[in-house]
């Protein structure tokens, strides 16, 4: 049966299952209408829409405190020319809360009741760069000496530096492809010695029976991260209205839309990159957000990805059409990475 067999739509996602994006896509894309496919990296997700194995993927994009996920970025500016018909079709926003995931030390458990015991005041040390540190928002639930090694993903990290620099200080970090294959390698731990825990999510702890050792270990109570729904082709395309309702571009006429747009400019020129900004204001494009990515051709160089807002602009092809052509007489090359319904505001599931 084909990806897009409408008994059939496959969607891939970034696992393996647990994982945030898994949540958010379990809440967005719901069974027996779809099946879902859990893929080990961000780039499989991406292989996976681009050779239509699955009609549309799920990736991480950023997150409310800790930014845009780097390697989603790199992905879609696609310097290596991997992925030309990929484009996002839709966002889903989801409240994510960090659990310290492990085991609760024999050795320790019996003296854990005073909690400081685990070798911190409480409190994070100040440094020379850090001269004020985050206070973290959690205390452990069971000491933590027994930790010597925390397996995560590099964006999760980034969201809990202040409970982990206060609560396990010096304690070895190792990045991976997620939060929950970072719990997957936890449950590994054969002898179950503690040694090893992660930052992942309250339902990867119930997946890998694993125990929770903190709860809500983000530096942030309100920690949002967005997922782009990729597919393959324009967004105008048939493949729409495989869609659930809610992301289809043709079900909100006049509902707020967003795009996203990579473009490259003559760096030498002055005032070029103004230039490409101003077209955006002179055909009332929004702008919400800028990043940019090495081009990795010349050092220094970089490749930016914008995102507009619009209304009634999304709804004429001809109005973004002149946008475009604008956009080409002063940009060195660009390249409309897709549009989709806005969701600020509402949560995955609704
Ligand atoms: O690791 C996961 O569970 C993911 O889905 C990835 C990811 C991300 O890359 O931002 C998603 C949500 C959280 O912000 C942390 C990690």
């Amino acid at each position: 049966m084909s990806a897009s067999s409408p008994a059939n739509i496959i969607i891939a996602y970034l696992g393996p299952p647990s994982s945030y994006t898994h949540q958010a896509t379990v809440d967005s894309f719901r069974a027996p209408k779809y099946t879902l496919r859990d893929e080990l990296s961000i780039r499989d997700v991406f292989d996976a829409v681009q050779s239509s194995s699955a009609s549309f993927g799920v990736v991480p994009f950023e997150n409310s405190s800790n930014g845009a996920v780097l390697h989603t970025l790199d992905l879609l500016i696609d310097r290596e020319e991997a992925f030309p018909d990929i484009h996002i079709c839709g966002e889903v926003f989801m409240d994510v809360q960090h659990c310290l995931l492990g085991y609760v030390s024999q050795s320790f458990s019996s003296d854990n009741k005073d909690l400081q015991s685990s070798g911190s005041s409480g409190s994070a040390t100040p440094t020379s760069s850090i001269p004020f540190p985050k206070e973290p928002r959690s205390k452990p639930m069971t000491d933590l000496r027994h930790v010597k090694r925390i397996y995560s993903h590099p964006q999760a990290f980034g969201q809990c530096e202040a409970f982990l620099s206060t609560y396990l200080k010096g304690v070895e970090r190792h990045e991976v492809s997620s939060t929950s294959k970072a719990a997957t390698i936890v449950a590994e731990d054969r002898d179950k010695s503690g040694a090893e825990a992660a930052i992942s999510s309250r339902l990867a702890a119930d997946v890998h029976h694993l125990a929770v050792l903190a709860k809500g270990v983000q530096d942030v109570e309100d920690n949002t991260t967005r997922f782009l729904i990729i597919q393959r082709g324009p967004v105008c395309h048939d493949i729409q209205n495989l869609l659930p309702e809610k992301f289809q571009m043709t079900n909100g006429f006049r509902l707020k839309k967003k795009a996203l747009i990579a473009f490259n400019i003559d760096h030498g020129t002055q005032g070029a990159l103004a230039n490409a900004l101003l077209v955006f204001k002179k055909h009332s494009l929004n702008l919400t957000s800028i990043n940019s990515r090495p081009s990795r051709i010349r050092p220094w160089h970089y490749i930016f990805l914008v995102e507009v807002e619009g209304e009634r602009e999304f709804d004429d092809p001809d109005l973004l059409h002149l946008a475009l052509q604008e956009l080409d007489t002063v940009t060195e090359g660009n390249k409309w990475l897709g549009c989709w319904v806005d969701r600020f505001g509402v949560n995955a599931g609704q």
